[in-house]
């Protein structure tokens, strides 16, 4: 939903300065790297230390460097399949290691099993939830479905709840428990998108081979 609507808002936005970094002479393959290595240091930096709040504004600063570099590529005219595969590749490290982040802090500090345990079913579940999508086009499906909770919803609905839940640090009061709400949604949601994703490859294969068997018989 948010990749569908939001997207060309912040295309707008980020279309100028993805244009200055062009004009630095910055590649987008350089923008997709160090906005991954960002958001990996960040997460990992400060989530297992329970210091959401920094987490979270280092993070976010950088991942959306994940807007800027597919834009650069347009600009230039240099969108590439080893672009699109560098992009969605990182996308999967930065993953993990803010969900992984947030599992460190639970097994730790955090001293939770159970939010340890779901923080890594977000993890896992959001891996499989591209996976999905990545495989079933590689064996030719159109995967035509998005789902409930796409990339751009387990950041924005994780990292919102993180960072206001890490203003606990400041005295703000009754804000922790945001995080731990918005893990157990963000995994329903990802159980409920990897359904989804799987029964629309099993519908188009179904309707691949009616049209095959179809065609044979004429
Ligand atoms: C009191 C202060 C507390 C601090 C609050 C801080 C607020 C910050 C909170 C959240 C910010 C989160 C920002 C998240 C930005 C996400 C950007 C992003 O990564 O978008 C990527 C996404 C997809 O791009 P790709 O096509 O490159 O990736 C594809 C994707 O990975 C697919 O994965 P799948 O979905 O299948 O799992 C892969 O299949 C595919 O291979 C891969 O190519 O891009 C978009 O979706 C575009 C839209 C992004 C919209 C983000 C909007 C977020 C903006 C603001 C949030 C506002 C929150 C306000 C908080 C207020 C708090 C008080
Ligand atoms: N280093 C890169 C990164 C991205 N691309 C191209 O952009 C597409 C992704 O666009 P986003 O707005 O989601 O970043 C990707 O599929 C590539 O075509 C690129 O060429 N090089
Ligand atoms: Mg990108
Ligand atoms: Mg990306």
């Amino acid at each position: 939903m948010l990749n569908k609507y939001a997207r060309a808002f912040f295309t707008r936005v980020l279309t100028p300065f993805a244009a200055l970094l062009l004009r630095w002479g910055v590649s987008p393959d350089a923008v997709t790297l160090i906005g991954t290595a960002g958001s990996v240091a960040g997460a990992l930096v400060f989530f297992p230390r329970g210091e959401f709040f920094w987490g979270v504004i280092t993070v976010t600063l950088f991942i959306f460097s994940d807007l800027v570099d597919g834009n650069m590529a347009r600009q230039a005219g240099r969108s590439s399949k080893w672009g699109a595969f560098l992009d969605s590749t990182l996308d999967r490290v930065a993953d993990a290691a803010i969900f992984g982040g947030l599992a460190m802090w639970y097994a730790g500090g955090g001293n939770d099993d159970l939010l340890c345990a779901v923080a890594v079913f977000c993890l896992a579940s959001g891996q499989v939830v591209s996976y999905t999508k990545a495989r079933g086009e590689a064996l030719g499906f159109p995967v035509n479905v998005s789902g409930l909770v796409e990339r751009a919803e387990r950041l924005v609905i994780s990292l919102t709840a993180a960072g206001v839940a890490g203003l606990h640090t400041f005295g703000v009061p009754y804000v922790e428990w945001l995080l731990p709400v918005a893990l157990w949604v963000v995994a329903a949601g990802s159980l409920v998108t990897v359904a989804q994703r799987m029964l629309t490859v099993r519908r188009e294969s179904a309707e691949l081979e009616a049209a095959a068997a179809a065609e044979g018989v004429k």
